[in-house]
């Protein structure tokens, strides 16, 4: 028998389906707006403290408000958590409870912890909807779950120890339903167009600065480990593309979307936007938008990619298709289970091998000392430099 590959987690694994130490699953999200009385509170919590300039914030808003202040991206959470339930349900642990809770809007993390904390829980493990490292991505959450504790402490709760899962976006729940989703939009493309199509595609666009020392310190060259991970990502991608379509000169690049911030400050580039426009000057005959930097459908998809991009693509006459993102895909919560039970066979000190595709290997279960720094240094729960248990 051939040895298993890599990417296949332990079978024992799978079928012990024990989750101990753990007693809970805590989805952790951005959350959105739900309506347009929520929009503006809503870009307060989120900008609290680290001057957007007031217009992006005007300009923000409007992309709420075409959408009658409602962001995707709760319903989104609402679906996930519906998967991961019924596949607990159906392949154990079939009864850990699954709590959800935001950083910016309600259901606020602060309550999603004290009704965790008051239901007796004293471990739980934390699935953060960003698949990638980044201060953003990754130790923005971190503080914000050392935060709330602080918060529940104050109350006199004693909230539970907080473990985040590591950074899943070379897990192949998370990268086999977007090729899925890259080869049904080629198959939308006209048919004369679809050979030479390019896939772009698109994340986030942060600080260079923060890029750079979005991961361990000096593991990544120049984008750190936010870029690395998404080019492994892109070209996962592309190669399972070429296998299906036996397309093997395929052109794909790696680019940006959603900048803001004062515009001295250098961001990571091409835009979206700048690069549909250099492809249709080079004469690409058309484009699939593949936004792997999203988990599921956020407002940048809906405005940035369904709006403003697929207008500009108009405007140039460059036939577009924009990609599925994973959202409650039913692999992706069979990969969180996976995740889940991996890390609580580590925490119990038994021999795993993480399941990962590509060339970086999985991720780290903790974030190491200097890891995603912030601006300014805040308390932050779930990494090596934890001031919580
Ligand atoms: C890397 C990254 C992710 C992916 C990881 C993750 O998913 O967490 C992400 C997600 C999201 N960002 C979101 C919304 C916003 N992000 C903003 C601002 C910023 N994001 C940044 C980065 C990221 N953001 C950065 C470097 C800024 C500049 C300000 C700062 O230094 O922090 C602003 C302020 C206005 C503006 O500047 O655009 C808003 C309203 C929503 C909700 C969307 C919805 O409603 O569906 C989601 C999921
Ligand atoms: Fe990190």
């Amino acid at each position: 028998m051939p040895d298993q590959p890599d990417a296949v987690p332990t079978g024992t694994l799978l079928a012990a389906s024990d989750a101990t130490p753990y007693d809970a699953l805590l989805l952790l999200s951005f959350g959105g707006p739900e309506g347009p009385d929520d929009v503006v509170p809503f870009l307060q919590n989120v900008t609290r403290g680290r001057g957007i300039p007031e217009e992006r914030l005007k300009e923000v808003g409007q992309h709420y408000f075409l959408f009658d202040g409602i962001s995707p991206i709760n319903e989104q959470n609402r679906h996930l958590l519906d998967a991961l339930r019924e596949d607990f349900a159906e392949h154990g642990p079939a009864d850990l409870p699954v709590y959800w809770g935001n950083r910016n809007w309600a259901p606020y993390l602060t309550d999603a912890l004290r009704e965790i904390t008051r239901a007796g829980h004293r471990r739980v493990a934390v699935l953060a909807t960003s698949a990638y490292a980044s201060y953003s991505g990754c130790r923005q959450y971190r503080e914000n779950l050392a935060e709330s504790i602080e918060a529940l402490r104050a109350e006199g709760l004693e909230p539970p120890r907080v473990d985040k899962l590591r950074h899943y976006f070379n897990h192949p729940g998370f990268v086999r339903p977007m090729v899925d989703g890259v080869l049904k939009s080629l198959a939308e493309l006209p048919q004369e167009l679809r050979r030479g199509a390019h896939l772009a595609f698109t994340t986030h666009s942060i600080p260079t600065a923060a890029a750079d020392t979005s991961g361990p310190p000096e593991a990544h060259g120049e984008g750190g480990a936010y870029v690395a991970q998404h080019l492994d990502v892109a070209r996962l991608i592309a190669d399972a593309v070429r296998e299906a379509t036996g397309v093997d000169d395929r052109p794909w690049e790696l680019v940006y979307q959603s900048r803001s911030g004062a515009p001295h400050i250098p961001w990571l580039e091409p835009d979206i936007c700048d690069h549909l426009e250099a492809l249709h000057g080079a004469g690409a005959p058309a484009v699939v938008m593949v936004p792997i930097g999203f988990v599921s459908d956020h407002m940048e998809v809906l405005y940035d990619l369904d709006t403003e991009a697929t207008a500009k693509a108009a405007e140039l006459g460059l036939p577009v298709a924009r990609s599925a993102t994973v959202g409650a895909d039913p692999r992706f919560a069979a990969a969180v289970r996976e995740l889940l039970l991996e890390r609580a066979a580590a925490e119990r000190g038994a021999a795993v091998r993480p399941c990962a595709l590509g060339a970086l290997g999985p991720s780290h279960d903790l974030c190491p000392v200097g890891c995603c720094p912030a601006r300014s240094p805040k308390p932050a729960a779930a990494g090596a430099d934890s001031p919580f248990a």
